[in-house]
């Protein structure tokens, strides 16, 4: 049985504010390095250890990783960090508070736009904006070309990705249809163990922690852009 371990980011200053970040290069919030921390001492109680991390080459992925590998007491562990397990580019959308924006363009729309596969929202002053079907575009060849291939070699394998990175991996992982990409939510520094055969196809997953606390999380996040969020 193979094993990769996927998480997302503690919370950001943009998540705290319920704000798009996309690639904007923001900072952990307080309460996210808290996160990345309890997320690593579960993963210690729960005996994952790494050989590798792989980030993003944004800085709350990058950190989150330092946080919990400083947590674990493992810092001497390789980090690569990729362009291509960014977060999507978020278009016009980037830095605006999700619910402002369901205001402005309606709720259905900026649910096509964060949750459908190839949907995207309009481009950004700098030409940029990105589907999650041009975020599996780009992340496939460096799942092939150096996640899956450390996991063939048996390494333990920790990935710190983004919300639409992640769901991108996960998309390759389990051929997922559009129709479950809608549905998937993924919650801040919350560890996702997937099991593989020993041919690396997908087998079964389950997030560690309290699992009543974990859909909770996982129904804010998909809430985000909701008229009657508080934030
Ligand atoms: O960068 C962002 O905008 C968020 O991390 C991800 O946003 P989403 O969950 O709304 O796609």
């Amino acid at each position: 049985m193979k094993k990769l371990v996927l998480i997302r980011h503690g919370e950001s200053i943009l998540n705290k504010t319920n704000s798009f970040g996309g690639w904007l290069d923001v900072d952990l919030s307080t309460k996210g390095v808290q996160e990345a921390q309890h997320a690593a001492l579960l993963l210690q109680q729960n005996h994952h250890n790494f050989d590798v991390v792989h980030t993003s080459i944004l800085k709350r992925s990058i950190k989150s990783a330092n946080v919990m590998l400083e947590t674990m007491n493992s810092l001497w562990v390789t980090q690569q960090s990729s362009w291509r397990l960014n977060e999507r580019h978020y278009g016009i959308l980037q830095g605006m508070n999700k619910k402002e924006a369901s205001i402005k363009y309606g709720e259905e729309q900026i649910k096509q736009w964060r949750r459908s596969f190839s949907q995207k929202p309009p481009q950004s002053l700098d030409g940029n904006s990105e589907s999650l079907e041009d975020v599996t575009i780009r992340v496939r060849p460096y799942w092939e070309d150096s996640i899956a291939k450390d996991i063939n070699q048996n390494k333990q394998v920790l990935v710190v990705g983004h919300s639409n990175s992640l769901r991108a991996l996960l998309c390759i992982i389990k051929k997922l249809s559009e129709q479950q990409l809608l549905e998937l939510n993924i919650p801040t520094a919350t560890p996702l163990v997937i099991q593989f055969n020993d041919r690396l196809q997908y087998q079964d997953e389950f997030y560690l922690g309290n699992q009543e606390q974990i859909k909770q999380k996982i129904k804010q996040v998909a809430n985000q852009g909701s008229l009657k969020s508080n934030k």
